[in-house]
């Protein structure tokens, strides 16, 4: 089964080697099917983990793998999303996602299919012929998503790319995230600050904790898949084992570290 490694891997930027390290003995398995969503406070590593899956930087010490063999940079079975749409404003919604399918080589014809079939799985069928500044925020993140998943990706990298939307909209965006991460059968890896989110979402929640990052807690969760076998979301939500769970996170998140309120629940 194709899956994204990272093994005993630590990170320092710059050529420094008594820098200290950002990122120390970090081992994590990401699977198709798999929902990881990575938590900890400002400063932690987690941007800089998720960079290293992308294959943006390589670590200092072990070994980034897909499928077994090293990563040396960017792929396109690793789709990334930012926090920042990353879109381009002056071409069309249907442009935006046909992009990386006309850098592959893909024909023209195949490519407008692709793209219309994901714009119509994030709810934006209609929308494909405006220009991307006509949209809301949360449009545009549909737009991205739409982008990253028309490509076929066996593993979808999320940096934040919720952070910037209203609680309602960030909801919504829950449920068609869990329905467009089971369309696709990708891996997904997601930074976020909200551990409701993240326990939400995910089949598990790593927390990393800083100076340097390392993994202080795993925990495996389940309310995604089931809200996808049709359970409410809010009855989900409100569940014991939901609470507690989130106040573990929450403890451990703020484990050796005096003010509590850096970390919305
Ligand atoms: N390109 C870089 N060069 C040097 N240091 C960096 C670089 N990128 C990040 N850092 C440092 O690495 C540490 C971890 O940063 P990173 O952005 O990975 O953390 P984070 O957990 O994602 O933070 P936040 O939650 O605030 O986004 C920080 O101390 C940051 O200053």
């Amino acid at each position: 089964m194709t899956q994204l490694s990272l093994s005993q891997v630590s990170l320092h930027y710059g050529s420094d080697p008594g820098a200290p390290a950002v990122l120390q003995d970090i081992s994590l398995t990401l699977r198709r099917g798999e929902f990881i969503s990575v938590i900890g406070r400002s400063g932690s590593g987690k941007t800089s983990l998720l960079n290293l899956a992308a294959g943006f930087i390589a670590p200092s010490a072990g070994r980034v793998s897909m499928a077994g063999r090293p990563v040396s940079g960017p792929g396109p079975e690793r789709a990334v999303v930012f926090q920042e749409d990353a879109l381009l404003p002056w071409k069309s919604v249907l442009e935006n996602v046909a992009l990386p399918l006309k850098l592959a080589g893909m024909a023209r014809a195949g490519r407008r299919d692709k793209a219309l079939h994901w714009l119509a799985a994030v709810g934006l069928e209609d929308q494909g012929g405006k220009p991307v500044w006509q949209l809301s925020g949360g449009q545009r993140q549909r737009v991205g998503i739409a982008r990253a998943l028309a490509a076929d990706p066996a593993f979808l990298l999320m940096d934040e790319p919720l952070g910037a939307l209203d609680a309602m909209t960030r909801d919504q965006m829950h449920e068609l995230l869990l329905r467009l991460w089971r369309a696709s059968h990708a891996g997904a890896l997601l930074i976020t600050h909200s551990v409701e989110e993240a326990l939400f979402l995910s089949t598990s929640v790593v927390v990393l904790a800083p100076g340097p990052g390392r993994i202080t807690l795993t925990e495996p969760c389940s309310w995604g898949r089931r809200f996808l076998a049709g359970e409410d979301p809010r009855a989900l939500k409100s569940e014991a084992g939901f609470i507690l769970a989130r106040e573990r996170l929450l403890s451990a998140i703020r484990e050796g570290r005096d003010d509590p309120r850096a970390v919305a629940a």
